[in-house]
């Protein structure tokens, strides 16, 4: 007689959960996460069966990550998000062995559920979040091409526009600098008005105009869908069938909304081309050179889709807590400094005013706007990578197809590189010359290696003549009953978003000299 499951027995109908609880354990093992426990590279413990570490990760994952590096004392370590194993660098050696030492292994990106399967399905994803090939390739040279130092020197009459804008508009608006005034929306429409310029040659004039309101908000909700923080269901599968209904509807809706502004966008360019009024733009470009580069259509929706997607939160988040840390009672010595640094170039406010957006003669305003990066990076969690080959590193095999993420909130205040006075922000340790230099990319908020932003050079360019203005224009003094925060993590309003955004604060904004200010300001229009 064959020996058959009595499922009526009771040791038969002991078998069955056995049998259901060895299948989940062998699945769990071998099947639902994508890379075995890499050897050699240690392991954050108590990851729990189905999401790993993700929820441990809690509201704030960089600081947790951090946390984790400095209590193991592990500068990089692996976690698992779901069924994705993840190496996290914390530290700027580590970053710079993986990212720049080994850049083409560590150049590919996720392909990721929500942000690639449901937001960027009809349009366009962004070259950014793009894998590494063929396409991302020629769409980087493309955008490089624009970015090139002699590119960016014809933006300067972009640049004079925009960052006048933003004075005269907290003069006029602080009532002549009478009254407190937040900052923030000035410094988003200039960096969108910048990005607009710089891509479609169209710009916003009010700060309420309803599509410059639209594009903002769209841009904060698919910034959500780029972080591990609000996007479970990237890493545990399951969760799609379940709870995914709400953010998908969500996720489709803003995609249309955003499919119809770029579409809008584009079609204007299009047609000042097709009838020769256009001015140069990226577009423009674009779309006479698509012959020869081979672009398509969809290369071209996805180039201006990054820039507009790279460029404009990551300018204005950082314009805006540099504006707010130099209005605190830290700022002060600060602004004062880089005042007379400036001045000790020029020999007037006029002159210092307009020349700032053509050159950049105050080397402590230059080291403001990298301290200003690396003390307060835009994305704490940079954007996640690949890894394209397999390598070794400090006898771990490190396998092709693995995320890894850097930390770049950890790596910017990297005791070990910056000195004990990491968590300081102090511009001045970008003049001095010591020996123990921190070598480039000098802190990780722009990246490094074969993915780095491509428009370091015009990011840094629009800072420095925004901070330049400021300082120019006006003595900032915070609010004392809206002050900024400017602790490098409590002045994120949403720690679970992808990118920072500064919260509100109030700052007055005092004329240095009215009468030179509104000749400069003139001059400019
Ligand atoms: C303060 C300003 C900016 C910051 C902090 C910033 C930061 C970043 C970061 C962290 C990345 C990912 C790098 C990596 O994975 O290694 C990136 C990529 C990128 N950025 Fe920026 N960015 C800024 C401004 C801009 C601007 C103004 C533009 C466009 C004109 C731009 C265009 C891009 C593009 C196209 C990529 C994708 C590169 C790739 O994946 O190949 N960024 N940026």
């Amino acid at each position: 007689m064959s020996p058959h499951l009595d499922l009526w027995h009771p040791a038969g109908a002991l078998m069955v959960p056995a049998l259901i609880a060895l299948a989940i354990i062998i699945y769990m093992k071998y099947f639902y996460v994508d890379f075995e426990h890499i050897k050699g590279l240690p392991e954050v413990p108590n990851g729990s069966l189905v999401s790993g570490h993700l929820y441990k990760l809690g509201n704030d994952h960089a600081s947790t990550a951090q946390k984790w590096a400095q209590t193991h004392a592990w500068p990089v370590y692996q976690i698992r998000l779901g069924n994705r194993r993840a190496i996290i660098l914390n530290s700027f050696d580590a970053a710079r062995e993986f990212i720049v030492s080994r850049q083409t292994a560590t150049c590919d990106r996720p392909r990721l559920y929500t942000f690639h399967g449901v937001v960027s399905k009809t349009s366009a994803s962004t070259i950014g979040m793009n894998p590494w090939d063929e396409r991302t390739k020629k769409q980087r040279r493309v955008v490089g091409s624009y970015t090139t130092a002699p590119a960016v020197k014809k933006l300067q009459p972009m640049l004079d526009k925009e960052t006048c804008h933003v004075i005269s508009g907290l003069y006029e608006d602080s009532k002549k600098g009478n009254e407190e005034i937040m900052p923030h929306i000035y410094l988003k429409r200039l960096a969108l008005n910048i990005m607009l310029m710089f891509c479609y040659n169209r710009r916003f004039v009010n700060i309420d105009d309803p599509l410059l309101l639209n594009i903002l908000s769209d841009a904060n909700t698919i910034s959500s869908f780029r972080s591990t923080n609000s996007n479970a269901q990237d890493y545990i599968p399951y969760l799609r069938w379940f709870n995914d209904g709400k953010r998908t509807a969500m996720a489709t809706e803003v995609r249309s909304r955003r499919d119809k502004w770029l579409a809008q966008l584009l079609e204007t360019a299009d047609d000042s081309v097709k009838d020769g009024s256009g001015k140069p733009c990226v577009a423009q470009g674009l779309l006479v050179d698509s012959e020869d580069e081979k672009l398509t259509k969809h290369d071209i929706r996805t180039i201006l889709g990054g820039l507009m997607s790279g460029g404009f939160e990551t300018v204005f988040a950082t314009a805006i807590i540099g504006t707010g840390f130099l209005s605190s009672p830290e700022g002060q010595a600060i602004q004062a400094r880089a005042y007379d640094d400036l001045m000790s170039n020029y020999s007037s406010i006029e002159e210092a005013f307009s020349q700032v957006v053509l050159e950049e003669k105050s080397s402590y305003i230059v080291a403001f706007v990298r301290e200003t990066l690396r003390y307060y990076p835009v994305h704490h969690l940079l954007p996640p990578r690949q890894t394209y080959q397999e390598f070794e590193y400090n006898g771990a095999r490190i396998p092709k197809g693995v995320l890894v993420y850097m930390n770049a909130q950890s790596i910017n205040h990297d005791k070990s590189k910056y000195g004990p006075d990491a968590d300081e922000f102090r511009p001045e340790r970008w003049l001095e010359e010591k020996e123990t230099a921190v070598p480039p990319p000098y802190h990780f908020s722009f990246g490094a290696g074969a993915r780095m932003c491509t428009a370091v050079n015009f990011s840094n360019k629009i800072l420095y003549a925004t901070f330049s203005r400021l300082i120019l224009s006006f003595k900032m003094t915070a609010s004392k009953t809206m002050p900024p925060s400017t602790h490098y993590v409590n002045y994120n309003r949403d720690t679970t978003a992808a990118g920072a955004i500064p919260r509100d604060f109030k700052v007055l904004f005092t004329p240095r000299e009215p009468e030179v200010l509104e000749s400069c300001i003139r001059k400019s229009q």
